[in-house]
């Protein structure tokens, strides 16, 4: 059965054989800023705030979004990273929104899209990105070592995305230091903060640092995945809807 998954992917692999054949190519001198080390000074935990203007599951969410001002409300509200999905087909997120973010908002900014290829990385960094997104559901095991040995020459953070046990081996055997559990199923797409708590009462903690991502809406989610052991959150829809976005992002920067 084809999967949502298989057609972002397959959709990516048009825009990267694009990419190559264009004759534009990314370099840049920026050095990204760590969003490892804010983690780890951090002493509640650490939201990484989402841009999100629409979504496989969830269809349009807010498409009259201005990305600068919603990040810039969230930077200033405590968020410790900005997650700018650049996927058009499917987000309808650009690019151009997280040069835009960059350009004016400090804290580290994850380039939120589906990976597949080298190009896309120095694309991100050149665009802004600090921090790379990873699904191993959509990589395989040479893919995930390549192109997370190809961030982190360039001194970008890597995130690296989990939904099972079979995907956290395989994070772990990277020796990733920045593993995101996504609570969202991509194939039925049902969000379930037990994922978290499943996965981390089996692995230890003290062998990465754990992102608890999709479906978190309130503050008491926010305790209940702290409890369970994650540093961070990933939060976009309930950020992107949110009444007062500023005190919604304040509700979920809970003490560890
Ligand atoms: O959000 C989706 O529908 C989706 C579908 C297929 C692949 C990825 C998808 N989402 C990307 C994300 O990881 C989320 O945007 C992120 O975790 C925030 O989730 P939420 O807070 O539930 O908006």
């Amino acid at each position: 059965m084809t999967t949502i998954l298989d057609k972002i992917i397959d959709k990516k692999r048009e825009e990267v054989a694009f990419l190559k054949k264009s004759a534009l190519t990314y370099k840049t001198d920026r050095i990204p800023t760590s969003f490892y080390d804010r983690i780890i000074a951090s002493k509640t935990i650490a939201l990484i705030a989402e841009v999100k203007r629409a979504s496989p599951s969830k269809g349009d969410i807010n498409l009259g979004v201005d990305p600068v001002e919603q990040a810039t409300i969230y930077a200033q509200n405590g968020a410790d990273a900005v997650s700018v999905l650049t996927d058009t087909p499917f987000f309808k997120g650009t690019m151009d929104d997280l040069k835009a973010v960059k350009a004016n908002v400090e804290i580290p900014l994850l380039n939120k899209d589906f990976i597949i290829d080298e190009i896309q990385i120095d694309r991100a960094k050149a665009s802004g990105g600090d921090i790379i997104l990873l699904i191993a559901a959509a990589l395989n095991d040479e893919e995930m070592h390549r192109l997370y040995r190809h961030s982190k020459e360039h001194g970008l953070d890597v995130l690296v995305e989990v939904h099972n046990e079979a995907e956290m081996e395989r994070a772990l055997a990277l020796e990733a230091n920045i593993i995101g559990i996504n609570n969202r199923d991509l194939h039925s797409f049902k969000t379930d903060l037990a994922v978290t708590e499943r996965l981390l009462s089996q692995y230890g903690k003290e062998k990465a640092i754990f992102v608890s991502e999709s479906g978190i809406k309130t503050k008491e989610d926010a305790i209940r995945l702290k409890e369970a052991g994650a540093r961070a959150l990933l939060v976009g829809e309930t950020l992107m809807l949110a009444g007062d976005v500023a005190a919604t992002v304040r509700s979920l920067k809970v003490e560890l």
